[in-house]
């Protein structure tokens, strides 16, 4: 099947000053990552709070330089592309829709920023397109009308959905889209972006702490530790057999839902990730249960499975 995004060696440093004397400290957020993702499929990016899956998110949608590394979509380098261009690929959906959705304008002057944006849609083109995605997201036209803080919870996602589509993007990036809303609204939501990636043959990446929503959505799943994707693995065979003891530590426990929350316990004791501070060998091993000498100064490599399956652990 052929690639709609490839992510090739991607990495984010941030210089960090903590003090006025102090030294400056690197924080590698994001460590030479790589993947690509089937047209039409989805990506469930899972791991706890702080290991970079945000910064992941935001350098691909080129809202943060990389320290190094491409993105290709459609074949085309993400980053040589401006701004324009690259809204017409890959388009995020975040979190909270009321922090994303500009409070002092009406949804469908909202939902219709993208196109206007670009400058080359007619009044008529803009107003056919926003008509058309409000109704495929199930918001009417009388909702177009109203603010933000008109909406609920749910019909201001739908909105922000709808904002992300209206370009027709090969590639949307949900970060935690339903993470901030009511478990009766989170199933529809999440329907219906099922239901979209299906229609317009759409590609995901998901970001989400919630296991149980990646394991629904996702086609396949890659599991993020101190800015690396440890594991990945078809969604099915990952749950079902994890093979990184982080992997298995993570399906044992339940993540909290709510991100800046800090990390949760996952019973893997108190040596907490630290992205300016990322262990010698492998850096899982000092909360790992069954690490050995090996472990602590050599780092492993990505072991390959096919046709998607990868593991970095010594012992897997
Ligand atoms: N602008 C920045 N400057 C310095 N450090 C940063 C910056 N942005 C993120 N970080 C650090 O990079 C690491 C990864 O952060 P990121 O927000 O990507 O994690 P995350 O997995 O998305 O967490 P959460 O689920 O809580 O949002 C964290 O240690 C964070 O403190």
């Amino acid at each position: 099947m052929t690639a709609a995004i490839e992510v090739e060696n991607l990495r984010c440093e941030f210089r960090v000053h903590t003090g006025l004397m102090s030294a400056e400290k690197r924080v590698v957020a994001v460590d030479d990552v790589t993947f690509s993702v089937p047209a039409g499929s989805v990506l469930g990016i899972v791991g706890e709070s702080g290991c970079g899956k945000s910064t992941l998110a935001r350098l691909i949608l080129g809202l943060l330089k990389p320290t190094g590394g491409s993105v290709l979509v459609d074949g085309k380098r993400l980053f040589d592309l401006d701004r324009k261009a690259r809204a017409r690929l890959i388009q995020p959906v975040f979190q909270d829709p009321f922090a994303s959705l500009n409070p002092r304008r009406r949804i469908k002057d909202i939902v219709a920023l993208p196109l206007t944006a670009q400058g080359t849609f007619s009044r008529a083109e803009v107003e056919r397109r926003v008509g058309g995605i409000l109704e495929r997201v199930g918001l009417s036209a009388a909702m177009g009308e109203r603010m933000p803080a008109q909406l609920s919870g749910g019909q201001r996602q739908r909105a922000a959905i709808a904002r992300a589509l209206v370009l027709e993007p090969r590639i949307v990036i949900c970060d935690e889209p339903t993470s901030a809303l009511d478990v009766s609204v989170q199933a529809q939501i999440l329907n219906l972006l099922a239901e979209l990636r299906r229609d317009l043959g759409l590609t995901y990446l998901f970001i989400s702490h919630n296991l149980a929503v990646v394991e629904h959505v996702a086609s396949e799943v890659a599991v993020m530790y101190l800015g690396r994707f440890v594991e990945r693995n078809e969604t099915d065979a990952l749950f079902r057999s994890p093979r990184h003891p982080y992997t298995k530590a993570l399906l044992e426990s339940v993540l909290t839902p709510e991100p800046g929350k800090g990390v949760p316990d996952i019973g893997l004791g108190d040596a907490m990730p630290d992205p300016s501070n990322i262990p010698p060998g492998c850096r899982f091993n000092p909360r790992c249960r069954i690490a050995v000498e090996r472990c602590r100064h050599e780092p492993p490599k990505p072991m390959v499975r096919a046709p998607q399956g990868m593991v970095e652990c010594h012992l897997a």
